[in-house]
């Protein structure tokens, strides 16, 4: 679905960052891609950077971004422009970012967040589609169609954080980038929510790049893993492979700094690989397990 080759972003200052160097990627279709790796390793940079949504004192320094459609066109996304590149953004790559609930509007209702996206993208759109539209995503990602009335303000934070995933997958895109959408949430919501994404992948098609610090994370959802370091891809691979054969130190040193239920460093993942994907009374399972060790 996408070719990111040999892609690189400064930040240009008295001290320029080198936040992203020569990284060349592949996300298949359908694929959950997994970027991992520690804060400020350039991992936002490159989603920003190949969806252009950087702004200056960024600069993208070398390289391509090139997105194979499910139509069978190639597009490189530096050759997109202004109404261009905005319409394509939504339509067929789109986004959930880190903190993303918090950019929903507070006074504006649900169902008007929701409805403009269509106003905007599908202008053919009649109203009373546009409402029914509505109502079927939010239920697709779990939250009452009862809620478009509500103001976000109203809604709690997992609940809004479904609603970003509903717009996010509102025009039916080929591929999602997502930052960090479950980072700010208890782990029994980000569970949910996991559980959601994992299942609307495999109803829906879409491709997904996964963005987060957190690797058993990313072990449990991810086809692949790329390993980020200092803006550089240290290791790529299989998700299995990763995990029980780990090539470069940097992984290891990744792998090992997970404490595992049961206090044994390095055996960390949380639910085990083989049972991924676990249900949410699991998870509660596996919260109250970690509590008692804890204790
Ligand atoms: N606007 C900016 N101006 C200058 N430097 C920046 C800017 N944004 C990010 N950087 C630098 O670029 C590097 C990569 O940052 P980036 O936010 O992409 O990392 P990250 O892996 O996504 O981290 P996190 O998980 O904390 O978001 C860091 O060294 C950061 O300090």
């Amino acid at each position: 679905m996408l070719t990111i080759d040999d892609f690189s972003v400064d930040y240009l200052g008295e001290r320029t960052t080198h936040a992203v160097k020569n990284v060349s990627l592949t996300l298949g279709r359908g694929e959950v891609l997994g970027l991992a790796g520690e804060s400020g390793c350039g991992k936002s940079t490159l989603a920003y950077g190949v969806t252009r949504l950087l702004k200056p004192p960024a600069l993208i320094t070398s390289g391509s971004a090139t997105f194979h459609s499910r139509e069978g066109y190639s597009v490189d996304l530096a050759s997109l422009g202004g109404a261009d590149l905005r319409a394509f953004r939504w339509d067929k790559i789109s986004m959930v970012f880190q903190g993303a609930m918090n950019s929903l509007n507070p006074v504006i209702s649900v169902q008007a967040q929701l409805e403009d996206i269509f106003t905007t993208h599908r202008p053919e759109m009649k109203w009373k589609e546009r409402r029914q539209v509505a109502g079927d995503l939010l239920e697709r990602v779990g939250v009452d169609r009862s809620r478009l009335k509500s103001f976000p303000h109203e809604l709690s934070g997992g609940m809004r954080q479904r609603v970003m995933i509903a717009m996010a997958m509102a025009l039916d895109p080929q591929v999602m980038i997502m930052d960090e959408p479950t980072t700010a949430l208890d782990v029994v919501v980000q569970r949910e929510i996991l559980d959601e994404i994992t299942r609307l992948r495999s109803e829906l098609g879409f491709a997904v790049i996964f963005i987060t610090h957190d690797l058993p994370l990313l072990l449990e959802i991810s086809d692949r893993i790329a390993v980020m370091k200092g803006g550089e891809i240290v290791e790529l691979g299989d998700a299995y492979e990763l995990y029980t054969n780990p090539q470069h130190p940097y992984t290891k040193r990744l792998l090992a700094s997970f404490p595992s239920l049961t206090g044994e460093r390095g055996d960390f993942i949380r639910t085990g690989v083989a049972d991924a994907r676990l249900g949410v009374e699991d998870a509660v399972t596996a919260v109250a397990h970690s509590e008692g060790a804890d204790r």
